[in-house]
């Protein structure tokens, strides 16, 4: 494995908070469609700073997700070069992009995604686990993360026990426990109230603040695009200005 990729080696260097966290140059993705290739993404340039929130906003279909997804390393573009802390990431094997993910990405989703078995505690344990982030260290981790979301008083219940905001909220705690330089949120307040989505909204400026992390969402809602740092407005596989 590339001697960057080992844990956290990145984070031991001296960060140069001026260089951005991701850079995205010239990327396409198309899918083969039985006989018909169909381009998706024509030619996406990006750049994601540190410690910012940024918003991709765009029509159903215009190709937020797809372009999410090679962000996150969950997929490869067609052609064009993704650059994550200075690295190549789209020539890495499907290992070592598994590799980076489990380190330094985090998602966060429209539905939770939490195991609803296990309390709101557990849930953001298990992140901790996956991430091979020693025992020693969890209990600790695990409160400051629920403690961030306001969910302190409730690390006990399990997600069926909690409002839809607030399972949104231990979504988050859990993404980013293992201290990710990226967070990848792919409609996070879709399936909320205003007020709930607000209240995600404040969430994600403080987890910014004292976390040092970056935040890259998709969204539909207007109102929400006002507390962005940078917003990407994509039409039909293309940013437009
Ligand atoms: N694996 C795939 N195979 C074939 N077509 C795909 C695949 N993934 C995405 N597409 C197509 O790419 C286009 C863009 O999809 P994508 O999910 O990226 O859009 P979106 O902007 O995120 O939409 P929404 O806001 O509804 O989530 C759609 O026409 C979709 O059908």
């Amino acid at each position: 494995m590339a001697s960057w990729l080992r844990k956290k080696e990145v984070h031991n260097k001296a960060p140069d908070l001026d260089s951005p966290l991701l850079t995205v140059k010239g990327i396409e993705r198309s899918f083969q469609v039985g006989s018909q290739k169909l381009q998706v993404l024509k030619g996406i340039d990006m750049e994601l700073k540190r410690s910012q929130l940024v918003m991709l906003r765009g029509r159903s279909g215009s190709g937020k997700t797809t372009l999410m997804n090679l962000i996150g390393g969950l997929d490869e573009p067609s052609s064009g070069e993704i650059f994550f802390l200075g690295h190549p990431f789209h020539k890495c094997s499907d290992d070592q992009r598994t590799h980076i993910r489990r380190q330094e990405i985090g998602f966060i989703f429209q539905s939770f995604a939490l195991m609803p078995l296990l309390s709101a505690r557990e849930n953001v344990e298990l992140a901790l686990r996956m991430a091979g982030t020693p025992r020693s260290q969890w209990k600790s981790r695990v409160a400051h993360c629920l403690e961030l979301v306001g969910l302190s008083k409730r690390m006990n219940h399990r997600p069926f026990e909690l409002s839809g905001g607030e399972q949104q909220r231990v979504a988050i705690a859990k993404a980013i426990a293992h201290r990710p330089s990226l967070l990848l949120a792919d409609e996070p307040t879709a399936e909320l109230d205003s007020q709930m989505g607000a209240q995600i909204m404040s969430v994600f400026q403080s987890i910014i603040a004292t976390e040092q992390v970056t935040i890259c969402m998709t969204t539909h809602d207007p109102t929400i695009l006002e507390v962005a740092d940078h917003v990407y407005e994509m039409v039909d596989g293309r940013f437009v200005s």
